[in-house]
């Protein structure tokens, strides 16, 4: 039976850690008697600097006007205080709120102040293994149709911009010639 070290496990919605501060015990575990319940130890790195570890589904627990956390790059930060001031309005940070924030973050391009002031709203992490993967796939149909343009179509159509005329010339020739065979035979 193994356990991650670090898993988090929930209690009244809120996920929680054992009181002690190097130990976790897991609630899956209940049914066991205390005498045989085991405590992991943890390393202080583990633990973080006391910060509390969420999973990605509490994030859609908080994302309206009086409760709202983002998550960028790992960390869950409340700005529910800092709705009103963000410069870049409230409605964008209430739309990232929810969902992975890191993407939209990062493609604003925040000043160091901005990420300094980060720090101020910051109240833990999220448990990575529960954030679901980002997609970053490009579509496949729109590289096949650039493929398509670039050699395919162009070349063909060069080709019969070439051989058409020809086929003509060769079919009207070929109409004089047997026309002309035919007269003298008769
Ligand atoms: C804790 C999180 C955040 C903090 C502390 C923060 C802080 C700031 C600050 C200080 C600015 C002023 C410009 C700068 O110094 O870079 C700003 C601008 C802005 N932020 Fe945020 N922000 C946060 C999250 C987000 C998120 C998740 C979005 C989502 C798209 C966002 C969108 C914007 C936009 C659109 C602007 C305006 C940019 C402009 O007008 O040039 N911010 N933010």
């Amino acid at each position: 039976m193994v356990i991650k070290i670090g898993s988090v496990f929930k209690a009244g919605g809120l996920p929680q850690v054992s009181t002690s501060p190097f130990t976790l015990r897991h609630p899956s575990f209940h049914f066991l008697p205390d005498s045989l319940a085991f405590d992991l130890p943890l390393k202080p790195q583990d633990m973080g600097s006391g910060e509390k570890v969420f999973v990605y589904e509490d994030l859609v627990q908080h994302k309206n006007r009086t409760d709202c956390w983002l998550l960028i790059s790992g960390k869950v930060y409340d700005v529910t205080q800092f709705l009103e001031e963000h410069p870049g309005g409230d409605e964008v940070l209430l739309a990232a709120s929810g969902k992975d924030a890191t993407d939209d973050f990062e493609d604003v391009g925040h000043s160091d102040d901005a990420r300094e002031l980060m720090k101020k709203y910051l109240i833990g992490e999220v448990d990575s293994t529960t954030v679901p993967l980002r997609k970053t796939v490009k579509p496949l149909a729109s590289t096949t149709v650039t493929h398509q343009h670039n050699d395919g179509p162009g070349i063909l159509s060069k080709i019969l911009q070439f051989l058409v005329p020809l086929l003509i010339l060769g079919f009207a020739f070929g109409l004089q010639f047997f026309g002309k065979k035919e007269k003298t035979e008769t």
